[in-house]
Protein backbone atom coordinates (compact mmCIF):
# COMPACT_ATOMS: atom_id res chain seq x y z
CA UNK A 1 0.00 0.00 0.00
CA UNK A 2 1.38 3.67 -0.48
CA UNK A 3 1.38 6.14 1.73
CA UNK A 4 0.19 9.92 1.33
CA UNK A 5 3.48 10.92 2.53
CA UNK A 6 5.60 9.09 -0.29
CA UNK A 7 3.94 11.06 -2.85
CA UNK A 8 3.90 14.25 -4.45
CA UNK A 9 0.84 14.60 -6.35
CA UNK A 10 1.05 17.73 -9.38
CA UNK A 11 -2.05 16.70 -10.83
CA UNK A 12 -3.86 19.58 -12.51
CA UNK A 13 -7.20 19.85 -10.48
CA UNK A 14 -8.56 18.27 -8.18
CA UNK A 15 -5.38 18.72 -6.47
CA UNK A 16 -3.37 17.80 -3.28
CA UNK A 17 -4.89 19.09 -0.24
CA UNK A 18 -3.16 19.29 3.15
CA UNK A 19 -2.78 16.50 5.11
CA UNK A 20 -4.08 17.92 8.63
CA UNK A 21 -6.80 19.79 6.77
CA UNK A 22 -8.26 16.39 5.31
CA UNK A 23 -7.68 14.77 9.10
CA UNK A 24 -9.29 17.29 10.60
CA UNK A 25 -11.92 16.95 7.77
CA UNK A 26 -12.59 13.07 8.31
CA UNK A 27 -12.98 13.55 11.82
CA UNK A 28 -15.98 16.37 11.02
CA UNK A 29 -17.42 14.03 8.05
CA UNK A 30 -18.11 11.37 11.14
CA UNK A 31 -19.03 13.39 14.63
CA UNK A 32 -18.83 17.38 13.82
CA UNK A 33 -17.47 19.15 17.38
CA UNK A 34 -19.45 16.35 19.51
CA UNK A 35 -22.62 16.73 18.26
CA UNK A 36 -22.96 12.93 17.39
CA UNK A 37 -23.72 13.96 13.77
CA UNK A 38 -21.71 14.32 10.77
CA UNK A 39 -21.19 17.56 9.41
CA UNK A 40 -22.26 16.80 5.85
CA UNK A 41 -25.44 15.32 7.77
CA UNK A 42 -26.27 18.72 9.88
CA UNK A 43 -29.11 21.29 8.16
CA UNK A 44 -27.75 23.47 6.06
CA UNK A 45 -30.09 26.05 7.54
CA UNK A 46 -28.57 25.21 10.95
CA UNK A 47 -26.63 27.63 12.70
CA UNK A 48 -23.53 25.16 12.78
CA UNK A 49 -23.88 25.67 8.93
CA UNK A 50 -24.05 29.42 9.12
CA UNK A 51 -20.85 29.59 11.04
CA UNK A 52 -18.89 27.26 8.58
CA UNK A 53 -19.94 29.82 5.78
CA UNK A 54 -19.86 33.01 7.59
CA UNK A 55 -16.40 32.00 9.06
CA UNK A 56 -15.01 30.96 5.57
CA UNK A 57 -16.17 34.15 3.68
CA UNK A 58 -14.44 36.13 6.98
CA UNK A 59 -11.38 34.23 6.10
CA UNK A 60 -11.20 34.40 2.36
CA UNK A 61 -11.54 37.99 2.67
CA UNK A 62 -9.02 38.15 5.45
CA UNK A 63 -6.56 36.38 3.50
CA UNK A 64 -7.05 38.16 0.22
CA UNK A 65 -7.83 41.93 1.54
CA UNK A 66 -11.37 41.82 0.12
CA UNK A 67 -12.67 44.82 0.37
CA UNK A 68 -16.23 45.73 2.38
CA UNK A 69 -17.91 46.49 -0.88
CA UNK A 70 -17.39 43.39 -2.51
CA UNK A 71 -19.90 40.05 -1.84
CA UNK A 72 -18.83 36.45 -1.39
CA UNK A 73 -21.17 34.28 -3.00
CA UNK A 74 -20.36 30.49 -2.53
CA UNK A 75 -22.12 28.35 -5.68
CA UNK A 76 -22.14 25.52 -7.28
CA UNK A 77 -21.97 24.39 -11.45
CA UNK A 78 -18.15 24.65 -11.01
CA UNK A 79 -16.21 27.02 -13.80
CA UNK A 80 -18.18 25.66 -16.51
CA UNK A 81 -21.19 26.81 -14.66
CA UNK A 82 -19.81 30.53 -14.05
CA UNK A 83 -18.67 30.50 -18.07
CA UNK A 84 -22.46 30.83 -18.39
CA UNK A 85 -23.54 32.67 -14.81
CA UNK A 86 -21.17 35.48 -16.01
CA UNK A 87 -22.98 35.87 -19.21
CA UNK A 88 -26.62 35.93 -17.95
CA UNK A 89 -25.95 37.78 -14.98
CA UNK A 90 -23.15 40.86 -16.82
CA UNK A 91 -25.49 40.87 -19.79
CA UNK A 92 -28.79 41.38 -17.63
CA UNK A 93 -26.45 44.30 -15.43
CA UNK A 94 -25.94 46.03 -18.78
CA UNK A 95 -29.48 45.69 -19.75
CA UNK A 96 -30.38 47.39 -16.43
CA UNK A 97 -27.79 50.02 -17.12
CA UNK A 98 -29.09 50.82 -20.47
CA UNK A 99 -32.92 50.77 -18.79
CA UNK A 100 -31.72 53.52 -16.87
CA UNK A 101 -30.21 55.50 -19.13
CA UNK A 102 -33.10 55.29 -21.90
CA UNK A 103 -35.93 56.52 -18.69
CA UNK A 104 -33.43 59.18 -17.82
CA UNK A 105 -33.58 60.25 -21.54
CA UNK A 106 -37.02 60.65 -21.91
CA UNK A 107 -37.40 62.14 -18.21
CA UNK A 108 -39.30 59.53 -16.68
CA UNK A 109 -38.65 59.34 -12.76
CA UNK A 110 -36.85 56.63 -11.63
CA UNK A 111 -38.86 54.21 -9.71
CA UNK A 112 -41.82 55.05 -11.75
CA UNK A 113 -44.17 52.37 -12.69
CA UNK A 114 -43.70 52.24 -16.36
CA UNK A 115 -45.00 49.86 -19.06
CA UNK A 116 -42.05 48.32 -20.41
CA UNK A 117 -43.45 48.49 -23.92
CA UNK A 118 -42.02 52.44 -23.16
CA UNK A 119 -39.03 51.76 -23.55
CA UNK A 120 -38.48 47.88 -25.15
CA UNK A 121 -38.19 49.47 -28.70
CA UNK A 122 -35.36 51.65 -27.65
CA UNK A 123 -33.90 48.78 -25.82
CA UNK A 124 -34.17 46.97 -28.26
CA UNK A 125 -32.28 49.12 -30.95
CA UNK A 126 -29.60 49.18 -28.02
CA UNK A 127 -29.26 45.82 -27.74
CA UNK A 128 -28.63 45.34 -31.61
CA UNK A 129 -26.38 47.81 -31.91
CA UNK A 130 -24.09 48.01 -28.71
CA UNK A 131 -24.40 45.19 -27.20
CA UNK A 132 -21.14 43.04 -26.44
CA UNK A 133 -19.00 41.28 -24.45
CA UNK A 134 -15.44 40.79 -25.21
CA UNK A 135 -13.17 37.89 -24.33
CA UNK A 136 -9.62 37.83 -23.82
CA UNK A 137 -8.64 33.90 -25.53
CA UNK A 138 -5.01 32.83 -24.27
CA UNK A 139 -5.63 29.33 -23.76
CA UNK A 140 -8.30 26.13 -23.51
CA UNK A 141 -10.54 27.84 -20.55
CA UNK A 142 -11.22 31.17 -22.15
CA UNK A 143 -11.40 29.61 -25.39
CA UNK A 144 -14.50 27.41 -23.86
CA UNK A 145 -15.95 30.30 -21.87
CA UNK A 146 -16.31 32.87 -25.13
CA UNK A 147 -17.62 29.36 -26.83
CA UNK A 148 -20.10 29.14 -24.42
CA UNK A 149 -21.32 32.83 -24.45
CA UNK A 150 -21.74 32.57 -28.70
CA UNK A 151 -23.96 29.32 -27.33
CA UNK A 152 -26.08 31.14 -25.15
CA UNK A 153 -26.11 35.27 -26.88
CA UNK A 154 -25.34 34.65 -30.45
CA UNK A 155 -21.84 35.15 -31.94
CA UNK A 156 -23.30 38.71 -33.03
CA UNK A 157 -22.41 39.69 -29.37
CA UNK A 158 -19.14 38.20 -28.20
CA UNK A 159 -16.19 40.41 -29.52
CA UNK A 160 -13.00 38.15 -29.92
CA UNK A 161 -10.57 41.04 -28.03
CA UNK A 162 -7.39 38.84 -28.56
CA UNK A 163 -6.70 35.50 -29.33
CA UNK A 164 -2.91 34.10 -28.58
CA UNK A 165 -2.91 31.72 -31.29
CA UNK A 166 -3.00 34.34 -34.06
CA UNK A 167 0.58 35.58 -32.48
CA UNK A 168 1.77 31.46 -31.55
CA UNK A 169 2.10 29.59 -34.83
CA UNK A 170 -1.84 28.51 -34.45
CA UNK A 171 -1.25 27.57 -30.66
CA UNK A 172 -1.61 28.76 -27.07
CA UNK A 173 1.36 30.30 -25.02
CA UNK A 174 1.88 33.80 -25.22
CA UNK A 175 -0.40 36.69 -24.54
CA UNK A 176 -0.46 39.38 -27.17
CA UNK A 177 0.67 43.12 -26.24
CA UNK A 178 -2.09 44.99 -24.83
CA UNK A 179 -1.83 47.75 -27.92
CA UNK A 180 -3.12 45.62 -30.07
CA UNK A 181 -6.43 43.82 -28.25
CA UNK A 182 -9.36 45.04 -29.92
CA UNK A 183 -11.49 45.79 -27.30
CA UNK A 184 -15.31 47.18 -27.87
CA UNK A 185 -16.46 50.30 -26.50
CA UNK A 186 -18.28 49.89 -22.68
CA UNK A 187 -19.00 46.03 -23.06
CA UNK A 188 -20.95 43.99 -20.95
CA UNK A 189 -18.00 42.85 -19.43
CA UNK A 190 -14.27 41.95 -20.43
CA UNK A 191 -13.31 38.56 -19.40
CA UNK A 192 -10.18 36.57 -19.09
CA UNK A 193 -8.80 33.66 -17.05
CA UNK A 194 -5.71 34.81 -15.29
CA UNK A 195 -3.97 31.59 -15.25
CA UNK A 196 -4.94 28.61 -18.10
CA UNK A 197 -4.51 25.28 -16.73
CA UNK A 198 -4.48 23.50 -19.77
CA UNK A 199 -1.57 25.82 -21.69
CA UNK A 200 0.56 27.19 -18.79
CA UNK A 201 -0.11 30.85 -19.54
CA UNK A 202 -0.24 33.34 -16.63
CA UNK A 203 -0.96 37.27 -16.64
CA UNK A 204 1.84 38.26 -15.48
CA UNK A 205 -0.47 40.90 -13.85
CA UNK A 206 -3.74 42.74 -14.32
CA UNK A 207 -3.77 44.62 -17.47
CA UNK A 208 -3.05 48.25 -17.46
CA UNK A 209 -5.32 49.04 -20.38
CA UNK A 210 -8.24 47.62 -18.12
CA UNK A 211 -7.53 49.72 -15.07
CA UNK A 212 -10.27 52.48 -14.85
CA UNK A 213 -8.82 56.13 -16.07
CA UNK A 214 -11.41 57.79 -13.28
CA UNK A 215 -13.16 59.35 -16.47
CA UNK A 216 -15.30 57.02 -18.92
CA UNK A 217 -17.50 54.34 -17.70
CA UNK A 218 -15.60 51.92 -15.35
CA UNK A 219 -15.11 48.63 -16.81
CA UNK A 220 -16.69 45.56 -16.30
CA UNK A 221 -13.65 43.09 -15.65
CA UNK A 222 -14.52 39.68 -15.18
CA UNK A 223 -11.71 37.04 -14.42
CA UNK A 224 -11.72 33.00 -13.84
CA UNK A 225 -9.13 32.70 -10.97
CA UNK A 226 -9.89 29.05 -10.66
CA UNK A 227 -6.34 27.69 -10.62
CA UNK A 228 -4.04 30.37 -9.43
CA UNK A 229 -6.34 31.95 -6.81
CA UNK A 230 -4.83 32.47 -3.32
CA UNK A 231 -1.09 32.11 -4.73
CA UNK A 232 -0.22 35.60 -5.29
CA UNK A 233 -2.01 39.28 -4.32
CA UNK A 234 -4.82 40.42 -6.84
CA UNK A 235 -5.54 43.81 -6.97
CA UNK A 236 -9.84 43.35 -6.58
CA UNK A 237 -10.49 46.51 -6.75
CA UNK A 238 -10.34 46.45 -10.30
CA UNK A 239 -12.43 43.33 -10.98
CA UNK A 240 -16.35 43.83 -10.92
CA UNK A 241 -16.08 39.92 -10.53
CA UNK A 242 -13.65 37.32 -9.98
CA UNK A 243 -14.54 33.22 -9.67
CA UNK A 244 -13.04 29.94 -8.73
CA UNK A 245 -13.69 26.25 -8.16
CA UNK A 246 -12.55 25.31 -5.02
CA UNK A 247 -10.34 22.04 -6.54
CA UNK A 248 -7.07 23.37 -6.80
CA UNK A 249 -6.14 26.04 -4.05
CA UNK A 250 -8.95 26.60 -1.57
CA UNK A 251 -10.44 22.70 -1.50
CA UNK A 252 -12.53 20.27 -3.11
CA UNK A 253 -14.58 19.90 -5.81
CA UNK A 254 -18.18 21.29 -5.59
CA UNK A 255 -17.87 24.75 -4.07
CA UNK A 256 -17.03 27.70 -6.76
CA UNK A 257 -17.03 30.83 -5.17
CA UNK A 258 -17.84 34.49 -6.69
CA UNK A 259 -16.69 37.65 -5.30
CA UNK A 260 -18.64 40.20 -6.88
CA UNK A 261 -18.41 44.04 -6.55
CA UNK A 262 -21.75 44.84 -4.15
CA UNK A 263 -22.30 47.75 -6.93
CA UNK A 264 -23.35 45.11 -9.64
CA UNK A 265 -26.39 43.71 -6.81
CA UNK A 266 -29.74 45.22 -5.77
CA UNK A 267 -30.40 47.53 -4.37
CA UNK A 268 -27.90 49.17 -6.97
CA UNK A 269 -28.99 47.59 -9.96
CA UNK A 270 -31.97 45.44 -10.13
CA UNK A 271 -32.12 42.12 -12.77
CA UNK A 272 -34.39 42.75 -15.29
CA UNK A 273 -37.52 41.27 -15.52
CA UNK A 274 -38.23 38.22 -17.29
CA UNK A 275 -40.49 39.73 -19.55
CA UNK A 276 -38.08 42.14 -20.60
CA UNK A 277 -35.81 39.96 -21.22
CA UNK A 278 -37.88 38.45 -23.89
CA UNK A 279 -38.63 41.23 -25.33
CA UNK A 280 -35.20 41.94 -26.25
CA UNK A 281 -34.66 38.05 -27.73
CA UNK A 282 -32.09 37.68 -24.56
CA UNK A 283 -31.36 34.50 -22.37
CA UNK A 284 -32.98 34.47 -18.94
CA UNK A 285 -30.22 32.48 -16.60
CA UNK A 286 -31.52 29.53 -14.46
CA UNK A 287 -32.50 31.08 -10.76
CA UNK A 288 -29.42 29.05 -9.48
CA UNK A 289 -26.94 30.89 -11.18
CA UNK A 290 -28.32 34.34 -10.26
CA UNK A 291 -25.68 36.67 -8.17
CA UNK A 292 -28.79 38.09 -7.04
CA UNK A 293 -30.45 35.10 -5.54
CA UNK A 294 -27.50 33.90 -4.17
CA UNK A 295 -26.58 36.77 -2.65
CA UNK A 296 -30.11 38.06 -0.98
CA UNK A 297 -29.53 34.70 0.80
CA UNK A 298 -26.50 34.55 1.70
CA UNK A 299 -25.43 30.84 -0.59
CA UNK A 300 -27.86 29.41 1.05
CA UNK A 301 -30.76 29.42 -1.78
CA UNK A 302 -30.73 26.12 -2.11
CA UNK A 303 -28.71 23.40 -0.50
CA UNK A 304 -24.96 23.97 -0.54
CA UNK A 305 -22.19 21.30 0.65
CA UNK A 306 -21.56 23.05 3.98
CA UNK A 307 -18.62 20.11 3.94
CA UNK A 308 -17.11 21.13 1.33
CA UNK A 309 -17.25 25.09 2.29
CA UNK A 310 -15.66 23.51 5.93
CA UNK A 311 -12.58 22.14 3.97
CA UNK A 312 -12.52 25.29 2.10
CA UNK A 313 -12.76 27.07 5.64
CA UNK A 314 -9.57 25.07 7.33
CA UNK A 315 -7.30 25.33 4.21
CA UNK A 316 -7.95 29.39 4.82
CA UNK A 317 -7.21 28.84 8.60
CA UNK A 318 -4.39 26.65 7.76
CA UNK A 319 -3.05 29.49 5.70
CA UNK A 320 -3.93 32.47 7.61
CA UNK A 321 -1.53 30.59 10.38
CA UNK A 322 1.43 29.53 8.03
CA UNK A 323 1.37 33.27 6.96
CA UNK A 324 1.76 36.37 9.15
CA UNK A 325 2.08 38.69 5.87
CA UNK A 326 -1.57 36.48 4.72
CA UNK A 327 -1.34 35.85 0.76
CA UNK A 328 2.11 37.69 0.09
CA UNK A 329 3.94 34.89 2.31
CA UNK A 330 2.11 32.19 0.19
CA UNK A 331 3.14 34.50 -3.11
CA UNK A 332 6.69 34.28 -2.37
CA UNK A 333 6.67 30.89 -1.96
CA UNK A 334 5.13 29.92 -4.74
CA UNK A 335 7.31 32.04 -6.62
CA UNK A 336 10.55 30.51 -5.00
CA UNK A 337 8.89 26.60 -5.93
CA UNK A 338 8.03 27.44 -9.75
CA UNK A 339 11.71 29.42 -9.97
CA UNK A 340 13.09 26.05 -8.73
CA UNK A 341 11.35 23.97 -11.55
CA UNK A 342 11.22 26.52 -14.22
CA UNK A 343 15.27 26.54 -13.83
CA UNK A 344 15.85 22.86 -14.28
CA UNK A 345 13.79 22.85 -17.24
CA UNK A 346 16.18 26.06 -19.03
CA UNK A 347 19.22 23.89 -17.94
CA UNK A 348 18.71 21.63 -19.72
CA UNK A 349 17.33 23.40 -23.03
CA UNK A 350 18.53 19.93 -25.07
CA UNK A 351 16.35 18.08 -23.29
CA UNK A 352 13.08 20.23 -22.93
CA UNK A 353 10.85 22.74 -24.39
CA UNK A 354 8.65 24.95 -21.77
CA UNK A 355 5.36 25.57 -23.98
CA UNK A 356 4.68 29.31 -22.72
CA UNK A 357 6.45 31.76 -23.37
CA UNK A 358 8.70 33.38 -20.83
CA UNK A 359 6.58 36.22 -20.81
CA UNK A 360 3.89 34.77 -20.10
CA UNK A 361 4.92 31.07 -18.00
CA UNK A 362 2.27 30.20 -15.42
CA UNK A 363 3.56 29.63 -11.66
CA UNK A 364 1.00 26.92 -11.38
CA UNK A 365 1.22 24.59 -14.37
CA UNK A 366 4.38 24.20 -15.71
CA UNK A 367 3.76 22.82 -18.74
CA UNK A 368 7.04 21.34 -20.96
CA UNK A 369 7.47 18.56 -23.60
CA UNK A 370 11.00 16.06 -23.05
CA UNK A 371 12.59 16.01 -26.26
CA UNK A 372 15.65 14.15 -24.72
CA UNK A 373 15.45 11.78 -28.05
CA UNK A 374 13.43 12.09 -31.12
CA UNK A 375 10.62 10.14 -30.38
CA UNK A 376 8.96 12.49 -28.06
CA UNK A 377 6.35 10.47 -26.98
CA UNK A 378 8.85 8.03 -25.65
CA UNK A 379 10.79 10.06 -24.10
CA UNK A 380 7.83 11.63 -21.98
CA UNK A 381 6.99 7.98 -20.93
CA UNK A 382 10.26 7.61 -19.74
CA UNK A 383 10.32 10.60 -18.24
CA UNK A 384 6.74 9.66 -15.98
CA UNK A 385 7.72 6.23 -15.08
CA UNK A 386 11.05 7.91 -13.96
CA UNK A 387 9.32 10.36 -11.63
CA UNK A 388 6.33 7.48 -10.76
CA UNK A 389 9.31 5.44 -9.34
CA UNK A 390 10.27 7.73 -7.00
CA UNK A 391 6.79 9.26 -6.04
CA UNK A 392 6.35 12.33 -8.17
CA UNK A 393 2.79 11.58 -9.34
CA UNK A 394 0.37 13.37 -11.90
CA UNK A 395 2.86 14.92 -14.58
CA UNK A 396 1.10 14.05 -17.48
CA UNK A 397 0.03 17.02 -19.76
CA UNK A 398 -3.95 17.70 -19.97
CA UNK A 399 -5.47 15.06 -22.81
CA UNK A 400 -5.58 17.92 -25.41
CA UNK A 401 -2.14 18.77 -25.48
CA UNK A 402 -0.19 15.86 -24.44
CA UNK A 403 3.17 16.19 -22.84
CA UNK A 404 4.10 17.47 -19.44
CA UNK A 405 2.44 19.22 -16.49
CA UNK A 406 3.89 19.98 -13.43
CA UNK A 407 0.82 21.74 -11.62
CA UNK A 408 2.64 23.81 -8.49
CA UNK A 409 -0.66 24.41 -6.57
CA UNK A 410 -0.29 25.82 -2.74
CA UNK A 411 -0.24 21.87 -1.26
CA UNK A 412 3.02 21.26 -2.80
CA UNK A 413 5.56 21.61 -0.48
CA UNK A 414 9.17 23.80 -1.48
CA UNK A 415 10.50 20.04 -0.77
CA UNK A 416 8.36 18.41 -3.15
CA UNK A 417 9.05 21.44 -5.73
CA UNK A 418 12.63 20.76 -5.10
CA UNK A 419 12.25 16.62 -5.58
CA UNK A 420 11.21 17.46 -8.97
CA UNK A 421 13.61 19.76 -9.93
CA UNK A 422 16.66 17.46 -8.86
CA UNK A 423 14.75 14.53 -10.72
CA UNK A 424 14.56 17.20 -13.90
CA UNK A 425 18.03 17.51 -13.55
CA UNK A 426 19.19 13.54 -13.28
CA UNK A 427 16.74 12.74 -16.23
CA UNK A 428 18.57 14.97 -18.38
CA UNK A 429 22.05 14.34 -17.41
CA UNK A 430 20.91 10.44 -17.36
CA UNK A 431 22.74 8.35 -20.04
O1 LIG B 1 -9.71 26.19 -14.85
C1 LIG B 1 -9.41 25.02 -14.73
O2 LIG B 1 -8.26 24.63 -14.75
C2 LIG B 1 -10.44 24.02 -14.55
O3 LIG B 1 -10.13 22.88 -14.29
C3 LIG B 1 -11.85 24.41 -14.67
O4 LIG B 1 -12.13 25.47 -13.85
C4 LIG B 1 -12.74 23.25 -14.40
O5 LIG B 1 -14.03 23.59 -14.66
P1 LIG B 1 -15.21 22.65 -14.19
O6 LIG B 1 -14.81 21.26 -14.59
O7 LIG B 1 -15.30 22.81 -12.70
O8 LIG B 1 -16.40 23.14 -14.88
N1 LIG C 1 -8.53 20.88 -14.33
C1 LIG C 1 -8.10 19.82 -15.12
C2 LIG C 1 -9.19 18.95 -15.70
C3 LIG C 1 -10.09 19.60 -16.62
C4 LIG C 1 -10.87 18.67 -17.56
O1 LIG C 1 -10.23 17.97 -18.31
O2 LIG C 1 -12.10 18.70 -17.50
C5 LIG C 1 -7.14 20.24 -16.16
O3 LIG C 1 -7.04 21.38 -16.59
O4 LIG C 1 -6.40 19.41 -16.58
Amino acid sequence: MTQREEITYFGAGPALLPTPVLQTAAQALVNYNGTGLGLAEHSHRSKIAEDVLNTAKADLATYLDIPDNYEVLFMQGGGSGEFSATVYNMVGIWVEKRKQKILKELGIAEGKDISEDVIATELRKAVEEELKIDYLVTGSWSLKASQEAARLLGPEYVNIATDSRKINDGKFGKIPEEKSWNLSKNPAMVYYCDNETVDGVEFPGFPEVLKSNGQDEEPIVVADMSSNILSRRIPVKNFSLIFFGAQKNLGCTGVTVVIIKKSLLPPTIATPSPSLMRKLGLPIGPIVLSYETIAKNNSLYNTLSIFDVYIAGQVLKSLLKTFSDKVDGQQAIAEKKANLIYAALDAHSNVYKVVSDKSARSRMNICFRVTKSQDVAESEKQFIAGAEKIGLTGLKGHRSVGGIRASNYNSISLEGAEKLAAFINSFAESK
